[in-house]
């Protein structure tokens, strides 16, 4: 298929369950990605518990196993998780609002929101664009995150909406997200839809996703196990990934996750290099990025 975006919003390789149907595409290759196949290709899979930060072995999260979990745990560092970081009825009227502005098409059958400057991480081209700030009801939870001691320093310079349909089979690919003009924490609020982040080792060069630039002391790769672990990310909960699981794990959505329209929004920092006062292009989306706009009169 080539690289021209089809009707759906799906391009290249991705696909979703419209485009597979009307253009005759190979489904979604995700039936790698079950705890059997995994084990047949010598990669135990593990499901990490919010309860006590460890990942056991398994595949399902039942949180009502805690804390008589069975089998050998092993800790899993670079998660954050904060179940009910929403309450029902923020989550709601939080739902109505981005429901009340445009969702765009995007590729692999999910529709997002985007509120952030304009980014080229091949080129390495970053550019205002047209960013304006975020939605003035979005207060609430950037004001939130403050209170979370791995967040008292957050300065998020895009924040985007995301929305998986199992209508639309919506998934996310496995990849690391960019490390040139993203920061280490990568943080996702989890609105409506319980769904699992799937974790496996990268076994690729520091050549992709700019992992050159990443700056941090990080375990050696030899030191880093083959397995799969599974992240919860139930409705209304808050996700950060960090560390050793932002740099050196993939991660991504399975289509056979989404069992409801799942709705969350991703929030994204600077690197150091941008957050030097020195660097101009930085502190000017710094500081654009701190404005709230009412979406009544510009959205
Ligand atoms: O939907 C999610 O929780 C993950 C999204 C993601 O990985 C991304 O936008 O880079
Ligand atoms: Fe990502």
């Amino acid at each position: 298929m080539s690289g021209k975006p089809r009707p759906c919003g799906c391009k290249g390789y991705r696909s979703c369950l419209l485009c597979e149907r009307e253009f005759n595409l190979l489904p979604f290759k995700d039936d790698n990605f079950t705890a059997e196949s995994l084990k047949e290709q010598g990669i135990p899979s593990y499901i990490y518990c919010p309860s006590c930060n460890l990942a056991w072995p398994g595949w399902d999260y039942d949180p009502a196993e805690h804390p008589n979990h069975s089998g050998e745990a092993i800790a899993f560092p670079g998660i954050y998780i904060q179940p009910e970081f929403f309450t029902e009825k923020e989550m709601i009227e939080l739902m109505n609002s981005f429901d009340s502005i445009p969702w765009e098409s995007s590729v692999s059958g999910r529709r997002k929101q985007n509120f952030g400057p304009k980014t080229n991480f091949k080129k390495r081209k970053l550019q205002l664009g047209s960013f304006k700030g975020v939605p003035s009801f979005s207060r609430l939870f950037h004001e939130r995150i403050q209170s979370v001691p791995l967040l008292r320093d957050y300065h998020t310079i895009e924040q985007c909406s995301l929305e998986y349909d199992p209508v639309r089979g919506a998934s996310i690919e496995p990849h690391i997200d960019d490390c040139w003009v993203w920061g280490e924490r990568i943080v996702t609020l989890n609105l409506a839809g319980d769904s699992f982040l799937t974790m496996t080792k990268y076994h690729g060069g520091s050549e992709k996703y700019n992992l050159k630039d990443v700056d941090i002391e990080l375990p050696k790769t030899e030191d880093i196990p083959d397995i799969c672990v599974r992240i919860p990310q139930p409705a209304r909960s808050l996700v950060v990934i960090y560390g050793s699981a932002r740099y050196q794990w993939l991660h991504c959505v399975l289509r056979r996750d989404i069992k409801e329209r799942r709705v969350c929004i991703a929030l994204r920092e600077f690197t150091k290099q941008f957050l030097d006062p020195n660097d101009s292009m930085g502190q000017t989306i710094l500081k654009i990025a701190s404005n709230y706009f009412d979406c009544e009169k510009q959205c």
